[in-house]
């Protein structure tokens, strides 16, 4: 019923993959957005703590608070009618202990109006997303490249040798043992993605792990184009140069008024 225009749900989201239909899933950090994501017929709007860096302008997503995540998402709330929205927990809102990660989820969907909440690790972090959903939170998993432990792992692939294939492996099987609908495979090699989803029973969706997941994700600033240098990310494709046309746009009422042209 994809021409339903009521709102997308967890077990929506699995007949999808059931049915064997790629589901999509992008970022909005602010209302206007929110709204041209939905529209554009998007299943999953994700409030990424990429925001951290894409929107606030820090250099990593380590010092995103709770406070900043649930801020950006009562906009996109506001914005999204069809869409599932799903958000990040920031750093250390889940790591330190279950009883705060269940507490912090919480927030993430009765504050800010989320559907869903996503969170990184494996097996680590398995027992937590396993509290989280027996709160009746539905919790999509993130594993392979973590952003959150870019001080431990550095910016790289994961995956890419049989000690690490098997560790995502491990990964992966932990994530849905614990009770996650789905998970996403950050920059890992494509046939290892492949073997992740042929394994599980629920959704992958990839950023930099191919084309053989269940779906797929991209940050939207990154496929509008809005900062020219993110082209250079290998996992991005940019479907538009949005941050030159602003730039232009932009530099062309300063001439205007510089030159008694406007008003
Ligand atoms: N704008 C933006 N886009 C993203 O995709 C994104 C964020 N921000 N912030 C949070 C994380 C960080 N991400 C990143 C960050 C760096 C690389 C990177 O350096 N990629 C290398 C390839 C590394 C490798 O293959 O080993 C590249 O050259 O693209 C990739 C994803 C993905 N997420
Ligand atoms: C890139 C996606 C998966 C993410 O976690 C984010 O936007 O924070
Ligand atoms: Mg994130």
């Amino acid at each position: 019923m994809s021409t339903s225009s009521s709102p997308i749900t967890v077990p929506a989201l699995a007949r999808k993959k059931s049915r064997g239909e790629k589901i999509t899933m992008l970022t909005a950090y602010d209302y206007p957005t929110a709204l041209l994501v939905d529209r554009a017929g998007v299943d999953v709007v994700l409030v990424g703590d990429s925001l951290v860096m894409e929107e606030l302008g820090y250099d990593s997503t380590v010092p995103g608070t709770m406070e900043m995540m649930l801020h950006h998402i009562k906009a996109v709330r506001r914005g999204v009618a069809h869409a599932l929205v799903a958000g990040d927990l920031p750093f250390l809102s889940y790591q330190v202990n279950a009883d705060e990660a269940v507490r912090n989820a919480g927030r993430l969907l009765q504050e800010g109006g989320a559907n869903a909440v996503k969170l990184e690790g494996g097996v680590a972090i398995a027992p937590t997303i396993r509290r989280v959903v027996d709160a009746g939170i539905p919790v999509i998993g993130h594993i392979g490249f973590t952003p959150q432990s870019v001080n431990q792992i550095g910016l790289q692939k994961q995956g890419k040798d049989a000690q690490g294939a098997e560790q995502v492996m491990q990964d992966a099987r932990a994530v849905q043992e614990a009770g996650a609908f789905a998970i996403v495979l950050e920059l890992i090699p494509d046939d290892l993605a492949a073997r992740v989803t042929e394994e599980l029973e629920i959704i992958t969706i990839g950023i930099g792990a191919g084309p053989r997941c269940d779906g797929q994700v991209l940050v939207t600033s990154d496929l509008l184009g809005m900062r020219p240098e993110r082209a250079a990310f290998k996992h991005v494709r940019q479907y538009a140069q949005i941050g030159a046309e602003i730039e232009r746009a932009l530099s062309a009422y300063r001439e205007d008024v510089e030159a008694g042209r406007f008003p």
